[in-house]
């Protein structure tokens, strides 16, 4: 098509101007039903309006209905941007994200799955990253999941009150995602909000090898002959005997 059939140009383009007016109105309305769920919902038992278990479901949702030119990432990072702007709305937060070996990648991670609306704060270590979640109210923090990392950073998750394992990054996970750097969502306890299909442990192994229990090693650490190791696990069953409970998330969607 060329400017030389201006009839049918413009009327496609009278089209995609209808398509767009059409979605930006439901994007005004859908703030005014975010009004109307602020008052129903009790964000201020948490301090967070994060519900991480609905966000899964929504994301399912729309992977299995999606079709067509437009690439599902590029749906996944709008809709995404979309929730994360409302969750801000609904109760102010600082998303914490580790800076660490791997910057850029966890930068644009924490941008597509939250826009440009939420405030971002880098932090050298996962443990930073941790303690300043543990000093906020409703603060997310983006960790790196990568295989041996310097040290047990998760020993300093759970406790009472203190940071858990809330979502698993990227949650649509593909071969080909644009922001592939994997990472875990750690927040301080959403109660009933929070999700846990799959349930995340800190185990210590006697010998520096992990036996095959059927969890999947996140990270994994050796000291002093032991194994430390931070494993995911589908269910709410620990995999070993003394395994500690570091929270949980809805198990993402393969390819
Ligand atoms: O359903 C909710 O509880 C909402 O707060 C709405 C909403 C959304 O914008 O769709 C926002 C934040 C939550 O993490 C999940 C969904």
């Amino acid at each position: 098509m060329t400017d030389a059939q201006p009839d049918t140009l413009s009327e496609i383009r009278r089209e995609i101007d209808r398509i767009d007016e059409a979605m930006h109105l439901l994007l005004m309305e859908r703030g005014a039903v975010i009004d109307r769920l602020i008052e129903i919902k009790r964000t201020a038992a948490t301090g967070s309006a994060f519900r991480p278990q609905r966000e899964a479901d929504m994301m399912r949702r729309l992977a299995a209905r999606h079709q067509g030119r437009l690439p599902l990432a590029t749906a996944e990072h709008l809709w995404r941007t979309i929730i994360a702007t409302f969750t801000h709305v609904q109760s102010p937060f600082t998303v914490h994200v580790e800076q660490g070996s791997d910057a850029l990648g966890m930068h644009d991670l924490a941008r597509f799955h939250l826009g440009f609306d939420v405030p971002l704060v880098g932090h050298g270590t996962p443990q930073r990253v941790i303690q300043a979640v543990a000093g906020s109210t409703g603060d997310l923090g983006l960790v790196r999941i990568s295989a041996e990392p310097g040290s047990a950073w998760w020993e300093a998750l759970g406790g009472e009150g203190g940071p858990q394992v809330m979502a698993r990054l990227p949650f649509l996970a593909r071969g080909s995602h644009p922001a592939p750097a994997p990472a875990l969502v750690v927040a301080r306890p959403l109660g009933e909000a929070a999700a846990s299909e799959t349930t995340v442990w800190a185990i210590e192994h006697e010998s520096e090898t992990a036996p095959d229990d059927g969890a999947e090693t996140l990270a994994s650490v050796k000291r002093n002959g032991r194994l430390l190791r931070l494993a995911a696990a589908h269910g709410e069953t620990p995999p070993a005997e003394h395994a500690r409970r570091l929270g949980g998330y809805a198990s993402p969607l393969a390819a």
